[in-house]
């Protein structure tokens, strides 16, 4: 179980996120939401340890992980997409993913090591580049791959580094029509596998809607709603605060 308690961070006078406490259960996936400047990558990146916090913590499994810093937070469980900053660009694609295999399986960051004897991870490292449709890609170099394939190689490393806790930012942004549906299909995955936990801030409403099991709404740093899709999503104050439609408007629409 990941947890916040009273999560607040302060930038100067601004209270960006607000003594916001929420757990997020194994098996689940919990869709953040809410209008531009609400708090929503601020809430992420305390959560992953890239900010220190003003006040609150963050838990995992009862291990409290706000003294620790990022790297210690990943090594504790937490996996987050970060923009294409995780991937090597001068390495080959498989050679990223198999980095990252090694990374998981104990085995060190030494690329030169000789790797027949581990089949185990050579066998894993391909199975990772089926899954984000990239086996066809395996030798191109990262750097020289369309923005979407990064985006899917960059989800392929951290599935190879198997954390408990998924954090997607925007996962198909700057994506084209076609390669949106193979992310989804990857986090639809994670989501199936039914132990891991998946944080996801996403504007688009239709994807909220199909993936997420539960949505919390943040606001000027605050979680101003939390519950059921359906529920959530007709709420008065998201229809407000993140739709930009007071419900007199939405009726006379
Ligand atoms: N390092 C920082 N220093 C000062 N202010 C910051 C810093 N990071 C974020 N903020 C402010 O905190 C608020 C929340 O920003 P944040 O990026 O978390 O919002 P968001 O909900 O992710 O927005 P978007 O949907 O546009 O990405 C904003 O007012 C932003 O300007």
């Amino acid at each position: 179980m990941l947890e916040t308690r009273d999560l607040t961070v302060r930038f100067g006078g601004h209270v960006a996120v607000n003594a916001v406490s929420c757990a997020f259960a194994p098996g689940t996936l919990t869709a953040i939401v809410g209008p531009n400047g609400a708090g929503k990558t601020t809430y992420f990146n305390l959560i992953s340890g890239q900010i220190k916090v003003s006040a609150g913590r963050v838990a995992l499994n009862g291990q409290d992980l706000t003294p620790l810093g990022a790297a210690a937070r990943a090594q504790a469980g937490l996996g987050r997409a970060f923009q294409l900053t995780n991937l090597f660009p001068q390495l080959s694609v498989r050679e990223n993913v198999r980095l990252a295999v090694q990374a998981r399986a104990g085995a060190g960051l030494n690329l030169w090591r000789i790797w027949s004897d581990r089949r185990d991870l050579l066998e894993k490292t391909d199975r990772v580049l089926e899954a984000v449709a990239l086996a066809d890609k395996r030798d191109a170099l990262a750097a020289s791959l369309p923005h979407g394939d990064q985006r899917k190689l960059e989800v392929g490393i951290l599935m190879a580094l198997e954390p408990q806790v998924f954090m997607f930012d925007e996962p198909t942004a700057g994506m084209s029509v076609d390669e949106v549906p193979v992310i989804l299909n990857l986090i639809r995955q994670l989501k199936n596998d039914k132990t891991k936990t998946i944080l996801l801030v996403e504007h688009k409403m239709d994807v909220v809607r199909e993936l997420s099991d539960r949505i919390i709404v943040l606001h000027n740093g605050e979680l101003v709603a939390d519950g059921e899709p359906e529920t959530v999503i007709a709420s008065p104050v998201v229809q407000q605060a993140y739709l930009g439609i007071s419900p007199e408007e939405k009726e006379a629409v």
